[in-house]
């Protein structure tokens, strides 16, 4: 298992393997991986001869510096997690190496970007859709693997390489929880144990919410003022924001007569945690 942090060498890694006839699997992250990480990376191992997986802090994502700058990491910790999943390569570059001059050319998905974090994280899905078109450039991947606790970022990236042309295959992966039902997730880390169990109530919460739905329950505002009171009950924790939407559009709706997902961001002390659940159709338990 190797570990490229240059443009050109990594190119030149993926030509020797195309010209062998090999199909190529990219997983992007941040780093910090755990075992949702590597579901995706066992994912692609199956449907495809090699697997990329960068691992780059793009700061142009980030519009908050303490996040930036408390972002997690453990390289060598990757590289085992990397390889015990079945990955041939981790690409890391530096900052440098990806914005050498700044960056005067943005990527921007209009309109399913508005909502949830969009709307939270102004210019989160613009650092997203610029940093991910230039690695699909650079690493000219046939499948991409994006896990679906980043619900709106699967959607965003979905239609990008649609509208765009991009010719390669974007797969949602089903969200890995611990079995406390927490999603697991590389900010999980900066969590104490106290916020451990106060953040247990973002899926609960969830859950409860297509409970309620199952039961009967359409009108969005009684769902969500009903949640937003639950989750910061417990104290030590602030919803970000607390939305049900459409599931394509990513539009805020009034009733629940359809397929509707339910996303939420919740600050737990100073980690912002993010989850989703698919109301009134099948849950995300199945990968798409
Ligand atoms: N629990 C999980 N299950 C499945 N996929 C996941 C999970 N957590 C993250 N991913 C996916 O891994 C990819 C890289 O995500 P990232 O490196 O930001 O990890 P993260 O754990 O989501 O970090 P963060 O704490 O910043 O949210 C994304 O496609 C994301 O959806
Ligand atoms: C897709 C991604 C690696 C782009 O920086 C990031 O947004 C993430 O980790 O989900
Ligand atoms: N997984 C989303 C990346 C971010 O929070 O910036």
């Amino acid at each position: 298992m190797e570990i490229i942090r240059e443009i050109g060498e990594v190119q030149k890694k993926i030509k020797e393997w195309k010209d062998a006839g090999e199909s190529i699997g990219f997983v992007p992250t941040m780093g910090y991986l755990h075992r949702g990480h590597g579901s995706l990376i066992e994912r692609a191992a199956r449907e495809n001869d090699r697997v990329v997986v960068s691992v780059f802090v793009n700061p142009m994502q980030f519009d908050n510096c303490n996040d930036l700058d408390s972002y997690p990491s453990d390289l060598s910790g990757d590289m085992d997690l990397v390889t015990g999943s079945g990955g041939d390569l981790i690409f890391s570059p530096t900052v440098q190496e990806i914005y050498p001059r700044g960056f005067n050319s943005l990527v921007e998905v209009e309109n399913l970007d508005n909502e949830l974090c969009g709307a939270t994280r102004p210019g989160h899905f613009r650092g997203v859709c610029t940093v991910l078109t230039k690695f699909f450039l650079i690493l000219a991947p046939h499948r991409v693997y994006f896990g679906k606790k980043d619900y709106q970022q699967l959607m965003v990236v979905k239609r990008m390489v649609a509208d765009l042309n991009i010719p390669l295959e974007i797969i949602g992966c089903t969200t890995v929880r611990e079995e406390s039902g927490l999603a697991m997730s590389s900010r999980n880390a900066r969590l104490s144990e106290d916020e451990k169990r106060k953040a247990l109530i973002i899926n609960q919460t969830l859950k409860a919410v297509k409970d309620r739905v199952i039961q009967g329950e359409v009108e969005v505002e009684k769902i969500r003022r009903w949640a937003i009171e639950r989750i910061e009950g417990v104290g030590g924790a602030v919803v970000d924001y607390f939305e049900i939407v459409h599931p394509d559009t990513l539009q805020k709706i009034t009733k629940i007569e359809d397929k509707a997902v339910a996303a939420t961001a919740v600050f737990i002390g100073k980690s912002r945690l993010i989850d989703n659940i698919i109301l009134g159709g099948k849950d995300e338990t199945t990968d798409a």
